[in-house]
């Protein structure tokens, strides 16, 4: 429930899926491929003997290979989101996205398959072969009424499960958001009237399954695009809309709306009225879940109706409903069990652990991904959001009973408990802390004043910045040139942009008047320090933050890292008692490493590499990790004692005498610090699990470790983040790439708070 709306541009939408490796996706393998040994493995002579274990056995593929946690996301494009028929090829963005999510929110595996055709007969015998291949089949963005039978058929074809999401997963969803809407304002389901608009894929689904839930036939009312859907009518229906057709007089939406308790919108953007809206039952429940725009504004509906319960597909907005919530975990659930179909049981247990997972209280870490605002049970709150890391421990084994108690699932799970830790160690733990840091920020925006404001890199960071809803970003820079910059670029207006000139700056004299103070005795001229807050951005930059003009900067794109560090360290000065040096950020498989100090001391003493320790653990609990640091070196505890690794193992002793909070050791080589089997070496050692904090023995490993990590580990290295500033001011590498630089802009913003 983010605060701030997060706005993006075509023009970043558009970079976003171009930068780098063009789409969202790529394939990796899971086995070595280093060696002829492997290749015998992986390829002729070795497969053959899996061939011959699944022709014997075919339950052997789900152990032999890939097919038990591999779903296709299938699509020919007829009804993207609410853009309506824009054919297979213009889908493949979308089903990209579905693919990545089922990666991202259930470690499901997932691919897109466009497939160009909207006869029903030739889509149904494209996918109908394809069960070998997969655990599961998606269906995405296939319109009504074809996606019925497209469905039904592929379900009775196939021996794995064939969900079309935007029927099922969307009903799931919203009849979990409807069971606690009805449940705050006391209606019950059997009493209640509601109007579905459309009466499509997602339509159809939802009023079926909320009938299932005990609404009464005749209290629902379904639209489309030419009115209500009554008995009698011919114009424009079909089998399954006429089975919802309702004896009435009401013939338009309007007409329906008059009194209603609940609509659901499954049809196309501004289709509701704030006047239909006014017109509606006490405490109406709205659910406008067209996409990418609602049927109605939460605005909107706010502006005549204070007693309304809203909800939208947008993740913007409070409740969001969305099959996002859905379909990776029910997919999840099934594949886990081996599921031969999705059905009505499994569905339903999905709906409720979805409503439930809403009304339990919501415990610190987990508050920590609702934007910093603890949500509770209520009118803003009906349901989860995707980030909430708990879906994956609920969602999934409800759908597995299901599937176990109906008899559909082919490989029970034995116990319950273990199964949902095993889910939870399925996420990637950095995921969730970037979107709790950088969801902070956006309940808490700042201003961040980037000094290189000239390059064109830095003025794209800004803007991402701004559109991300993390604050305003300042640009230091001539004005001309920057507007100049941005209209070359084709980008956005500098709408939301400071552009501070420091050249003819207002602050000027007061920032001069600071800078002498501060170096008079360090040799400078009254005009030598005018002329540094004149020409030198950095200075100026750093002069904003130090007088209270910005509440953090960032640099370092144009200059090395020493030169921008002595520049700053002319304004600011670290915190008393303080070190100054870098801690970047490792994200690598699925774990969170630190690293220090990659930016300052090239050689440190033990007495800094102790202050750095202190320092990093401080840091590391601020963004939410209880920290576990490690003294690296090339030898574990005195087996080889030489110059480097004394200084190590004196680094720890000083700690040894000091009061500390959290866990340390060493000296330890890398490998010893991070895998609990060879910790387990050491019963002494005092880390209770492997370590996330690598206080490495010099600048130059540090440094080193860093850039082979990202380069050659796959690894996401952010930062170095410098630490012991008294002001929150950062400097990133020379060359940083744009989206490494939104990220440092906005953990900069983060630690200014
Ligand atoms: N929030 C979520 O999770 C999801 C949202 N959706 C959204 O639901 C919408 C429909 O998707 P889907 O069911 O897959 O698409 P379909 O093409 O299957 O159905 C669209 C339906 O909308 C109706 N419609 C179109 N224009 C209007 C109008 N002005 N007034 C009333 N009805 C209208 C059509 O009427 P007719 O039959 O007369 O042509 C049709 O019944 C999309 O906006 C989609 O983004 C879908 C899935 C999930
Ligand atoms: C969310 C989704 O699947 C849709 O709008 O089509
Ligand atoms: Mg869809």
């Amino acid at each position: 429930m983010s605060t701030k709306r997060t706005v993006v541009s075509e023009q970043e939408a558009l970079l976003f899926h171009s930068q780098g490796r063009p789409g969202k996706l790529e394939i990796v393998a899971t086995k070595p491929m280093a060696t002829q040994r492997d290749l015998s493995l992986a390829y002729s002579p070795g497969v053959a003997i899996p061939v011959h274990a699944i022709a014997a056995d075919a339950s052997t593929a789900y152990d032999y290979t890939s097919k038990g946690n591999l779903v296709a996301v299938i699509s020919n494009g007829t009804a993207i989101l609410g853009l309506g028929n824009l054919g297979a090829l213009a889908s493949k963005p979308v089903m990209e996205g579905k693919a990545v999510l089922f990666k991202r929110f259930a470690d499901v595996d997932s691919i897109d398959l466009e497939v160009d055709t909207e006869d029903v007969e030739e889509f149904i015998n494209s996918v109908r072969y394809l069960g070998p291949s997969f655990g599961g089949i998606n269906l995405e963005d296939i319109k009504a009424p074809e996606c019925f039978v497209i469905e039904s058929r592929l379900r009775e074809m196939m021996d794995i499960p064939v969900f079309h999401d935007d029927q099922h997963g969307t009903a799931i969803i919203a009849a979990a958001g409807l069971i606690n809407a009805l449940d705050l304002t006391g209606k019950s389901i059997k009493d209640i009237r509601v109007v579905v608009n459309g009466a499509g894929a997602a339509s159809i689904a939802c009023i079926e399954l909320i009938k299932r839930l005990g609404l009464p036939h005749e209290n629902a009312i379904l639209c489309d695009s030419k009115g209500v859907i009554y008995q009698g009518r011919t114009e424009g229906m079909n089998q399954w809309k006429s089975a919802h057709a309702v004896v009435t007089d009401k013939r338009s939406l309007e007409d329906a709306m008059q009194g209603a308790d609940v609509f659901l919108g499954l049809s196309v953007k501004g289709a509701v009225t704030r006047e239909m809206v006014a017109a509606m039952a006490p405490q109406p429940v709205i659910f406008a879940m067209a996409n990418p725009d609602p049927e109605i504004t939460p605005e909107e509906v706010e502006a005549v109706r204070s007693d309304a319960i809203v909800a939208t597909g947008r993740s913007d907005y409070p409740n969001q409903v969305n099959n996002v919530l859905g379909f990776p975990y029910i997919f999840r659930g099934a594949l886990d069990v081996r599921a031969r179909t999705i059905n009505d049981e499994m569905k339903l247990a999905a709906a409720h652990a979805i409503a439930n997972l809403a009304r339990e209280d919501v415990p610190d870490e987990v508050a920590a991904a609702y934007a910093g605002s603890r949500p509770q049970y209520g009118a803003k709150y009906i349901i989860p959001v995707p980030f909430d890391p708990r879906l994956i421990s609920h969602i999934p084994p409800a759908v597995a009973k299901a599937a176990m108690d109906t008899g559909v699932a082919r490989r029970p799970i034995i116990d319950m408990k273990v199964y949902r830790d095993e889910l939870s160690a399925r996420l990637d733990p950095a995921v969730g802390l970037f979107q709790r840091v950088f969801d902070e920020v956006r309940a808490t925006p700042k201003r961040v004043v980037f000094a290189e404001g000239e390059e064109e890199k830095t003025i794209r960071a800004a803007l991402a910045f701004r559109n991300s809803g993390y604050g305003t970003p300042v640009l230091v820079g001539r004005e001309e040139r920057i507007r100049q910059t941005i209209e070359d670029m084709g980008l956005d207006t500098e709408a939301g942009l400071e552009i501070h000139n420091a050249r003819n700056s207002t602050h000027t004299t007061r920032y001069s008047d600071f800078l002498y103070a501060r170096l008079q005795r360090r040799g400078q001229l009254y005009r030598d320090c005018q002329r540094l807050v004149n020409n030198d951005r950095n200075i100026f930059a750093a002069c904003m933050v130090a007088n209270g003009d910005a509440d953090a900067m960032v640099t370092g794109l144009t200059r090395s890292y020493a030169a921008s560090l002595e520049d700053v360290r002319k304004v600011v000065d670290p915190v008393p008692g303080s070190r100054i040096f870098g801690l970047s950020v490792v994200l690598a498989k699925g774990r969170t490493i630190y690293l220090a100090d990659t930016a300052v001391d090239e050689q440190p003493t033990p007495q800094a590499l102790a202050d750095i320790a202190r320092q990093s653990a401080d840091v590391v609990r601020r963004l939410g990790h209880e920290p576990r640091v490690a003294f690296l070196s090339y030898s574990n505890f005195g087996n080889r004692p030489r110059t480097s690794s004394t200084t190590v193992r004196e680094a720890v002793a000083l700690l040894d005498q000091q009061e500390t909070d959290f866990e340390y050791d060493g000296e330890m080589m890398a490998d010893v610090a991070l895998n609990r089997q060879l910790m387990g070496l050491y019963p002494f050692m005092r880390l209770t699990e492997p370590a996330n904090v690598l206080v490495m023995p010099s600048l130059s490993t540090s440094i080193t470790v860093a850039k082979i990590l990202k380069e050659l580990g796959g690894a996401t290295v952010i930062g170095p983040l410098l630490v012991g500033m008294s002001q929150p001011i950062q400097i990133v590498p020379l060359g940083t790439a744009v989206s490494d630089l939104v990220n440092l802009s906005a953990l900069t913003a983060y630690m200014a708070r």
